[in-house]
């Protein structure tokens, strides 16, 4: 089973607009609302592949009782935490040339009893987990080392971590070890506080976050593909995108691709690729079910383009 923790869970709304001009009423011409949250979209992969999976997020207010229908409607499992602030709602604005403007709201803030209940609804939770996933930035309240809390209780427990954060909760985590963590480019460049331009720098800059604590890591490197490093070294692997039409939840999409298919080695790197390029030609955060993946698109080599240039450099 994967089980899921999304500290800070959101109503995603997506609205498809021609272009974005500010100061002025924009007329949407179409709109969609999902359960989001990365946590709560690595379920939603998960389930959509067939496999066990139960969420954990905290739940408020009518956004999160309206997170919790559209869960219930996609047959996802939940372990809600009742909170008493309102479940934040999280705003994507979609450009018919395809750039997208996302504005994500803090969330509410846990209270001391809330943050106990989410952490005994995670323990409780945690007993059949073959996976943790942890996934998304930490609501107001808990502390920035509470991901590393939660590893180190799940490796007590004996189940594997994998984690998607960043800043201070990231760096901090990586001192209890987790499995695998799963930064994009920029959060890798932050973490190793420089540069990224080309697929070495990546590389090297993984290889740092390894002897910061992490057992692997899965980088993804936007329209270049992804990395995994790990104790039996790098891999590289990208697929072919025909048309993209929304990248938010891709890199859930990824993750779960990677649980999906045993969170480790070659395979595991080539189901994440395939899942998020599959993420990112469904509209708004839709997750690919298998009928959506094109397995033949990927390419994965252990031959690592060191010297190729990134698309999407970050400075
Ligand atoms: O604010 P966070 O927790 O970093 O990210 C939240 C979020 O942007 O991540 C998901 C896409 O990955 C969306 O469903 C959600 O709105």
């Amino acid at each position: 089973m994967i089980l899921t923790v999304t500290p800070n869970p959101s109503l995603d709304r997506t609205y498809e607009v021609p272009s974005l001009d500010r100061g002025e009423v924009i007329r949407a011409t179409g709109e969609r609302m999902d359960p989001g949250g990365k946590g709560v979209n690595v379920s939603r992969a998960v389930a959509a592949a067939g496999q066990r999976t139960v969420a954990v997020l905290p739940l408020g207010g009518a956004p999160g009782a309206l997170v919790a229908d559209l869960l219930d409607a996609q047959g996802i499992e939940v372990a809600p935490v009742p909170v008493a602030g309102a479940t934040r709602s999280n705003i994507a604005l979609a450009e018919s040339d395809g750039v997208l403007t996302k504005i994500n709201a803090p969330g509410p803030e846990l209270s001391a009893a809330e943050q106990e209940l989410l952490l005994e609804t995670v323990r409780e939770q945690s007993r059949d987990a073959d996976w943790i996933a942890c996934c998304g930035s930490l609501p107001r309240g808990l502390a920035p080392s509470w991901y590393a809390d939660v590893v180190a209780r799940a490796h007590a427990g004996g189940a594997r971590i994998a984690l998607d954060t960043s800043g201070r909760a990231l760096l901090e985590a990586l001192r209890a070890r987790p499995d695998v963590v799963k930064p994009n480019a920029e959060e890798l460049a932050e973490a190793v506080g420089r540069p990224l331009s080309t697929v070495g720098d990546a590389v090297k800059a993984a290889e740092e976050l390894r002897e910061m604590g992490a057992r692997a890591v899965l980088a993804s490197l936007g329209a270049d593909g992804q990395l995994l490093v790990d104790d039996a070294g790098a891999w590289f692997a990208s697929a072919r995108v025909d048309v993209v039409r929304s990248n938010v939840g891709a890199g859930d999409s990824s993750l779960a691709g990677f649980l999906i298919a045993g969170g480790s080695g070659p395979a595991a790197l080539a189901s994440a690729v395939a899942h998020g390029a599959a993420a990112v030609q469904l509209p708004g955060s839709v997750m690919p079910a298998p009928g959506d993946l094109d397995m033949a698109a990927v390419t994965v080599t252990a031959e690592v383009p060191l010297d190729r240039v990134l698309k999407e450099p970050v400075s």
